[in-house]
């Protein structure tokens, strides 16, 4: 069976569409890359996968469970780093943990686990105020992995690190076997060394899905980003 499965998902804004009939089924431990010009709908698909916004049509079913319209009981499944890495600047690192873990009802230990993982241990006790760009990532990595989640989303999880986080986060993600990844990037070439999957949009739609074992390289997915045309 399948984890995620979108049934005809469509988003609207106003007038505006941000995704169009999409249906997917993501089994366990894929990796899914989301892939598309600027405006073509990740994001958009992204939010509604981490119950953040809700579809103007069609389904989202975790696990054959659908995403209640009203509450959706999913979160706690779901992990997702954002554009945005919204820490609590004024807390350590190891506070933003902890205050996750107490959410998710995870022990506290694993706080130093995860920091150890993406090698933060030893600014573990630095407010977030502190950080660079890139080891708040690093950090919004450790906190959307602590409670193990099923689903983990990322968008632009490669975009203004420098070598050691970039290091860092790709040994995290090659460690999520059983985790269950969808992820946007304009970064190809690292997006197609994490992904089983390539999922392209265009204006909203999905256009193309097709496995990278598959596919020839992170050259043809490029090629094939110039060759479909930006939407007016
Ligand atoms: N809150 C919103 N209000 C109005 N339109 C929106 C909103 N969010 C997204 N859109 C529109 O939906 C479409 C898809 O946007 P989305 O942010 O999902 O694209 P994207 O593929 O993530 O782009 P990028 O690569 O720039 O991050 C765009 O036309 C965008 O203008």
């Amino acid at each position: 069976m399948a984890v995620l499965s979108l049934s005809t998902v469509s988003k609207y804004f106003g007038p505006k569409v941000g995704v169009e009939g999409i249906d997917i089924e993501v089994g366990r431990g894929e990796s899914v890359l989301l892939f598309g010009h600027n405006g073509s709908g990740k994001t958009t698909l992204l939010r509604l996968l981490a119950t953040l916004t809700r579809p103007s049509e069609g389904t989202i079913s975790l696990e054959g469970t659908e995403f209640s319209r009203d509450r959706p009981t999913q979160r706690g499944e779901i992990g997702f780093v954002a554009h945005e890495t919204y820490h609590y600047e004024q807390l350590t690192a190891r506070e933003n943990l902890r205050l996750h873990a107490r959410l998710h009802g995870v022990d506290r230990s694993r706080c130093e686990t995860q920091l150890d993982a993406v090698g933060l241990a030893d600014r573990a006790s630095d407010p977030v105020s502190e950080f660079s760009h890139g080891m708040a990532k690093r950090l919004a990595l450790a906190r959307a992995t602590l409670h193990d989640p099923l689903l983990l989303l990322l968008d632009e999880p490669f975009t203004g690190l420098d070598q050691e986080s970039l290091l860092r986060v790709t040994d995290q993600l090659r460690n999520l076997e059983e985790t269950t990844i969808v992820f946007a990037t304009h970064d190809v070439d690292h997006g197609f060394t994490h992904a089983d999957r390539v999922l392209t949009l265009k204006g909203g739609q999905l256009v193309r899905d097709i496995d990278t074992a598959d596919c020839p390289g992170p050259d043809a997915i490029r090629q094939q980003y110039v060759d479909t045309p930006r939407q007016p």
